[in-house]
């Protein structure tokens, strides 16, 4: 099993969500969503870092919240980005050099342990892997609400985080959209475009990203579903 940091970005304002706060402040079973994210890689043996980008305003609510986790001493806070994208790059400042480096969503609070293993061997042996899963709906593309194209379904992935890689080439990635002014909506696409293979490892429906008021519902049934299997 590899050795690993993870960058956890929690660094964003929540607008799809409405709470006027952090969602990751929110609660399930009386738990801030963060806590949950935090804890499975606190607990990893393997992980070594967990690096969290956060917003200024947010970091004493954050300190906080995570002070009593198991092994707080692998915790280091980076400065939160306008951008995702920022917010990483400036947690890779605090990253190891060398080996591995996880990119997960703070909004995605049921990861499991198994897929990050997973995920950590396959881009230690092969440099990127990414969780995923297939997609279940029919995906079309529009203009102006008028269907211009139906997408062949058996080839699309649903894309979550973990996102993994080897620490050098995911650095090399961000310094690379960074000069050429690229925004993307996660890090393989910044990998994908420095012309490097990138790996799908089976994630999980279970593992999504709290995103818009209705994820809540959601998050209290697999809460509850996990739960019972512990
Ligand atoms: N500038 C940003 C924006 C987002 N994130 C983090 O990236 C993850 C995925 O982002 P998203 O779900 O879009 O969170 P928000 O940006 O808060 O949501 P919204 O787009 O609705 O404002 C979240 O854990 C969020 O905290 C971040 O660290 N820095
Ligand atoms: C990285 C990601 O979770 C993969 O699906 C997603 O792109 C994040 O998007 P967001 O708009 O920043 O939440």
């Amino acid at each position: 099993m590899a050795d690993y940091d993870v960058i956890i970005p929690a660094a964003g304002s929540g607008k799809r969500m409405g709470a006027g706060m952090n969602k990751l402040f929110l609660e399930v079973n009386k738990r801030p969503l963060i806590a949950y994210t935090a804890e499975v890689f606190l607990k990893d043996p393997h992980c070594r870092k967990v690096i969290l980008p956060v917003q200024p305003h947010d970091i004493e609510n954050m300190k906080h919240v995570l002070g009593n986790m198991p092994n707080v001493e692998k915790i280091f806070f980076a400065e939160g980005g306008s951008e995702r994208q920022y917010s990483v790059r400036n947690g890779l400042e605090l990253a190891e050099k060398g080996g591995v480096i996880l990119v997960h969503d703070g909004a995605r609070p049921f990861i499991s342990a198994k897929i990050i293993s997973e995920l950590a061997n396959v881009a230690a042996e092969k440099g990127a892997a990414i969780a995923a899963v297939p997609v279940k709906d029919t995906i079309k593309r529009a203009k102006n609400h008028i269907v211009t194209e139906t997408i062949e379904r058996s080839s699309l992935w649903q894309v979550q985080t973990p996102q993994a890689f080897r620490a050098p080439l995911l650095k090399q990635a961000h310094e690379t959209a960074e000069r050429d002014g690229f925004l993307g909506t996660d890090e393989a696409s910044l990998v994908e475009r420095i012309g490097h293979i990138v790996h799908i490892v089976m994630g999980s429906y279970d593992n999504i990203k709290i995103t818009t008021p209705e994820d809540l519902y959601f998050a209290e049934a697999i809460f509850k579903k996990l739960a019972g299997k512990k």
